[in-house]
């Protein structure tokens, strides 16, 4: 057997797709004002082309993230806080309640909660069969109901989620306008539609309801899976729970006042946790591949021809051991940084709750619960868990 040479940094992943491994230059390729196109076949994973997330071509991107950016800006979101502060509330509410009375529903909401969370997961669930027939969305919307229930239940609750969307979004665009302006934060929807510098293509109904679908989408199954992994893994290593819980402790003396997020970020602590949490769900786990339309690409010594797909994969960047010392281990000692249009939301949600929960259950447990419960074993993008019947546990 001839001895067959490691691989370079660059790998032809596909004819036209190549996959750089070398962390040194993610933040190259991935950097904001390169104004590469996202890669076509890769982005039309959820059948959502108008929504930012899934836009590809640089020039419109950038007209709808400019649209976007200022409602997500850290002094915007901090005006969201009360809000998250008090679904934190209600979630350590219905917990406390949970342990006290033996019950195990969290959601409370049929409607939003479980099937909310399914039909996601349902979508999720079927993106890649979207990527690769992306016809497959069209005809389903296009065929009577009962023909896809029969053909695929799952697509089913897919066209009820984006149907509801569709609903959530007009309902929003028709109230009253004293209503919606009368809330302390920005609602994004009714802004975008209502602003005089968003094109007037952009205020499209369809426009708007996919960019509505594509925040739920990318917001909160990111931020729920960062959550649940960051709180099993301070569960599984006890001393990361104490010195967490004696930290929080002595931040916040009264739990009817948790601090701003500006406060608990610089929590040296639980901003290691956070951190470090995030570092290992990962965010999106596969390659997000830009496609220069014009130009050469270059990478050291490599030319890389117009129109190529250049993809890196977050994975192999945060469980590099050369990055990373002990990839795999929950080290909130150390440091790490992620970047997306909704990091403020996320981070605000992050700290809320991860304080917030641990601070009033300083004693919380794991039950039943492995490693395996939490190990993203789906590419969907996002790394997804098993899909099952586990439920929250007491
Ligand atoms: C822990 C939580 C989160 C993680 C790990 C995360 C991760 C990421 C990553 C890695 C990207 C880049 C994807 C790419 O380049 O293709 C991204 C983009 C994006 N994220 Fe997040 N995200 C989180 C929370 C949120 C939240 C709360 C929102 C709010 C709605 C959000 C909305 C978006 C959007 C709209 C984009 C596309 C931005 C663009 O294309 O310009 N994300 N996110």
């Amino acid at each position: 057997m001839p001895n067959t040479p490691p691989p370079g940094p660059i790998v032809r992943i596909s004819p036209n797709e190549l996959h750089i491994l070398d962390p040194d230059y993610y933040d190259t390729l991935y950097n904001q004002t390169n104004r590469l196109d996202k890669s076509d076949y890769f982005y039309r994973t959820l059948g959502n082309p108008y929504a930012v997330f899934n836009t590809s071509p640089a020039s419109l991107h950038r007209i709808r993230r400019s649209a976007l950016n200022p409602f997500f800006s850290a002094q915007v979101i901090s005006r969201f806080r009360p809000h998250l502060q008090h679904a934190t509330d209600r979630l350590c509410a219905r917990m406390a309640a949970c342990a006290a009375h033996d019950e195990l529903d969290l959601l409370d909401r049929e409607d939003w909660g479980r099937t909310f969370y399914a039909a996601y997961r349902s979508l999720w669930d079927l993106s890649p069969l979207i990527r690769q027939f992306p016809v497959i969305m069209t005809t389903a919307m296009a065929m009577p109901r009962w023909m896809t229930a029969v053909l695929n239940p799952k697509a089913l609750e897919v066209m009820d989620l984006l149907a509801a969307v569709d609903e959530e979004t007009l309902r929003l665009l028709r109230s009253d306008p004293a209503e919606v302006e009368k809330k302390p934060y920005p609602v994004v929807m009714w802004e975008l539609a209502k602003s005089e510098v968003t094109p007037p293509e952009e205020k499209r109904f369809e426009v708007l309801t996919m960019q509505a679908n594509g925040l739920l989408s990318a917001g909160f199954e990111t931020t729920g899976a960062a959550l649940a992994h960051m709180t099993y893994c301070v569960l599984a290593n006890p001393k990361t729970q104490q010195k967490l819980v004696r930290e929080l402790e002595e931040a916040i003396p009264d739990l009817a006042n948790v601090p701003s997020w500006q406060v608990l970020e610089k929590l040296p602590y639980l901003s290691s946790v956070v951190k470090e949490g995030l570092r290992l769900t990962i965010g999106a786990v596969s390659r997000l591949p830009r496609v220069n339309r014009t130009d050469y690409m270059r990478y050291k010594d490599w030319q890389i021809p117009p129109n190529t797909a250049v993809g890196m994969a977050a994975l192999y960047v945060v469980k590099n051991p050369d990055v990373f010392h002990d990839p795999e281990a929950f080290i909130p000692e150390r440091k790490g940084t992620r970047s997306c249009i909704g990091i403020n939301l996320a981070y605000v949600e992050l700290y809320s709750v991860m304080a917030t929960m641990f601070r009033r259950f300083p004693n919380l447990e794991l039950f039943e619960t492995t490693h395996e419960d939490t190990e993203g074993i789906h590419d969907y993008f996002a790394p997804m868990v098993r899909s099952g019947d586990k439920e929250l546990k007491r």
